[in-house]
């Protein structure tokens, strides 16, 4: 069986990083993949007007499952959008620390399940008056219940003990209010174990006591911040690899920009576009892959070669020929 994957670039290292995460699935045996490529970002825009051509939103809507890059100042018009595409509820973001790497804290194994459709990513912004701005954010119990199901589940599934679902409803009474008691009430309705944490006090005890902790559902801002930070636990952007859920249809990508200070150098890190690239081998099934592909990016992190990000000296293509030789 064939399957077929649209590779979305983007811009600045989306262009290095992303032909790295296919040359790793192109070296995968007994795996087959046709990969179409579609255009997004600051340069189709600057050309054509659009950041994401309805070719490529075709693309992604009807691909068995998508990679992208990652955009620059259009990301919000093609990332968010593409999210939608792909009818994604769910961003998976799973924040490990690996052997071998000086990280600021070495025994971190996080996932974030970030509700991935609302909050203050709906975009309902307004100037009322100059000088006067509003930002609406949409909390929904339905799209609560469901980030929480799919935490829940997750959870299970992977082995982790602890679940913290992460809120601030002592200061949005009402939105983050309705997110903790309907995330709470699955957990109650599944008789799991959970924890519910304030994320401002949150985000201290995930730099000192990373370990404390296993998955963290989150509302949608809150997920992007704490997993970021997370990266910052773990050695940074270039570390942490993202997968947008859908029902039918799911889109990977790493969770850092285009990081336009080292774009077209040759030296942005690979490794959490080609372990985007292990989840979407994941999401088909083909786990045993997936985990080959981990295993070898960990096997590179530990040993060498690494790129500056990391305190190496190797180019991008250096660290992804090591991971396909490990492989
Ligand atoms: N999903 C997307 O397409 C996203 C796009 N952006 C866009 O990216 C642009 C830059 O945003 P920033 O806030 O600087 O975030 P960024 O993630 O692009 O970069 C932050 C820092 O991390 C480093 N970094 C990121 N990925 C790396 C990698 N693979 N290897 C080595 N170092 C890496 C960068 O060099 C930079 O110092 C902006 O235009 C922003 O809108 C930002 C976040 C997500
Ligand atoms: C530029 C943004 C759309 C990136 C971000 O905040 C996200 O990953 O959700």
């Amino acid at each position: 069986m064939t399957h077929e994957i649209a590779v979305i670039p983007g811009d600045g290292i989306g262009q290095e990083v992303t032909p790295a995460a296919v040359e790793v699935l192109e070296a995968i045996d007994g795996v087959d993949f046709d990969f179409v490529e579609g255009e997004a970002g600051d340069a189709v825009k600057e050309e054509t007007g659009d950041a994401l051509p309805e070719e490529t939103r075709e693309l992604a809507a009807d691909a068995d499952a998508t990679l992208f890059g990652a955009a620059g100042e259009t990301a919000a018009d093609v990332i968010l959008p593409l999210r939608q595409v792909v009818g994604s509820f769910a961003n998976v973001r799973p924040a490990r620390s690996y052997p071998g790497l000086d990280a600021v804290q070495p025994d971190t194994d996080i996932v974030f399940i970030r509700e991935n459709t609302e909050g203050v990513y709906k975009g309902i912004e307004s100037e009322i008056s100059e000088g006067v701005t509003t930002c609406t954010r949409v909390i929904t119990e339905d799209a609560s219940e469901k980030i929480a199901e799919y935490g829940f589940s997750y959870a299970k599934q992977n082995s982790y003990d602890d679940v913290t679902i992460a809120h601030k409803a002592n200061v949005m009474r009402t939105t983050d209010g309705l997110f903790l008691d309907a995330a709470s009430a699955v957990g109650e309705d599944r008789d799991a174990s959970y924890d519910t944490a304030l994320m401002d006090a949150l985000a201290m005890h995930l730099v000192m006591n990373p370990q404390d902790y296993g998955v963290v559902i989150c509302p949608n801002l809150a997920g992007d911040m704490l997993s970021d930070l997370a990266a910052g636990l773990v050695g940074g952007l270039g570390l942490l690899p993202s997968a947008n859920i859908g029902e039918e249809n799911a889109l990977f990508e790493p969770v850092h920009g285009s990081a336009p200070d080292i774009a077209g150098e040759g030296i942005a890190n690979p490794s959490a576009m080609i372990l985007s690239a292990a989840m979407l081998l994941d999401h088909l099934g083909y786990d045993e892959q997936g985990d080959a592909v981990r295993t070898a990016v960990e096997s590179v992190l530990d040993s060498g070669p690494r790129t500056p990000d990391l305190g190496g000296d190797a180019s991008t293509e250096d660290v992804t020929a090591a991971v396909i030789d490990e492989l």
